[in-house]
């Protein structure tokens, strides 16, 4: 069991998703949705809103949807990242900017994906409408993305 598990969560409003823009640290200089490591004692969903609030100072009150897990493989590297896909539309707050991110506002064509994990092209699209999905994908290094499989799942 050498996965690692994180979280990834998409805040929606109509036309558009809050990304964050990375200002430090793991994929420093890119955007993505919020999300980071799940700790002992919460359950995935529980890690997932704790790290959007900490993250953007948003607060989510009812269910998260989850709308995919993207299994992440490094050459050369045995930990498998299993990165679970979180959506929603409900949240009080205002994205607020952290240390860590700064949020935006993007509509969903103006999404900048080359300055994004170079997966996130193949899969947004169905976040974005409200499939479900299942990834597989193998990096070699940070950019260098060899395989992959995407599979869009009725749930
Ligand atoms: C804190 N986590 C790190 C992993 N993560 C990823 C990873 C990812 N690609 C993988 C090649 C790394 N692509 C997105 N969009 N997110 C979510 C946030």
């Amino acid at each position: 069991c050498k996965n690692k598990v994180l979280t990834l969560v998409f805040v929606l409003r109509p036309g558009e998703v809050l990304l964050g823009y990375k200002k430090r640290g793991f994929a420093q200089g890119w955007w993505n949705g919020f999300g980071g490591k799940v700790e002992a004692g919460e359950t995935i969903e529980e890690g997932a809103k704790r790290e959007l609030h900490e993250e953007s100072g948003l607060s989510v009150s009812n269910e998260l949807d989850h709308v995919g897990v993207l299994m992440f493989e490094f050459v050369n590297d045995p930990v498998l990242l299993e990165v679970h896909v979180y959506r929603t539309y409900s949240y009080t707050g205002t994205p607020i900017e952290t240390e860590e991110m700064k949020p935006q506002w993007f509509k969903h064509q103006d999404i900048p994906y080359k300055d994004m994990w170079p997966d996130d092209k193949l899969w947004y699209s169905l976040m974005l409408n409200g499939k479900y999905f299942n990834g597989n994908f193998k990096f070699e290094g940070l950019t260098n993305l060899l395989e992959y499989e995407i599979n869009e799942i009725t749930k």
